[in-house]
């Protein structure tokens, strides 16, 4: 049985392309015929994922984001900064989104106790630059019912991100959800600091 009919985003439907470990970064702009957004993102990135949750930006007709992290330290806004605005302020990761065009440039987590703080989230397709580190699972799968997918595409959806390597996970990916659970047992006290 092949899956490979079975759409999850324009970056990984042809196959998932290994990034460069000397790669250092790009520009991401949005998708406004002028006056584009522009943000330097001035390293490589971590943790790439395909996302199915309802709150990550999706290009038209995707059934799943692509996102990476990078240090917040390594953003800067380089053009039309005025256009940008937060879809959601009490959002953990508060995402800067174009007001022409609604594509998202970066999400930042503001909150200092959040396990994933100093990280800014951001969409690498947005940039020309070839190198970016490659998804390496697929977050959040189940949530792709929650904007609409009829759950018997589910079987065909996790079929396919398996055919691409992308394991299939319902939440984060195990070491992050460690990393996650460790973070909390520390500020509680079960683990020590
Ligand atoms: N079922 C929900 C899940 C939303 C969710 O928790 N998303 C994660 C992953 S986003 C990138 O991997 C998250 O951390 N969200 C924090 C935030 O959005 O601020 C849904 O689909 O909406
Ligand atoms: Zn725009
Ligand atoms: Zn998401």
């Amino acid at each position: 049985m092949t899956y490979e009919n079975v759409k999850i985003h324009p970056q990984v439907d042809g196959g998932v392309k290994k990034g460069s470990a000397s790669f250092g970064g790009g520009t991401l702009s949005c998708n406004c015929a002028s006056d584009k957004v522009t943000v330097k993102v001035g390293a490589q990135t971590a943790h790439n994922h395909v996302c199915g949750c309802t709150k990550c930006w999706k290009p038209d007709g995707a059934v799943f984001s692509q996102v990476a992290v990078v240090g917040r330290d390594a953003i800067s806004v380089t053009a039309n900064a005025g256009k940008l605005k937060i879809v959601n302020e009490a959002a953990p990761i508060q995402r800067y989104a174009c007001t022409g065009c609604g594509t998202h440039m970066y999400g930042r987590i503001e909150n200092k106790e959040h396990p994933f703080y100093g990280l800014d989230f951001v969409h690498t397709e947005l940039s020309s630059e070839q190198g970016w580190s490659e998804p390496q699972f697929a977050a959040f799968v189940s949530s792709v019912i929650e904007s609409g997918v009829d759950p018997s595409r589910m079987e065909g959806i996790r079929g396919r991100l398996k055919e691409l390597g992308l394991e299939p996970y319902d939440a984060l990916s195990p070491p992050l959800m460690d990393a996650i659970a460790t973070h909390v047992a520390k500020k509680s006290g079960a683990l020590p600091a």
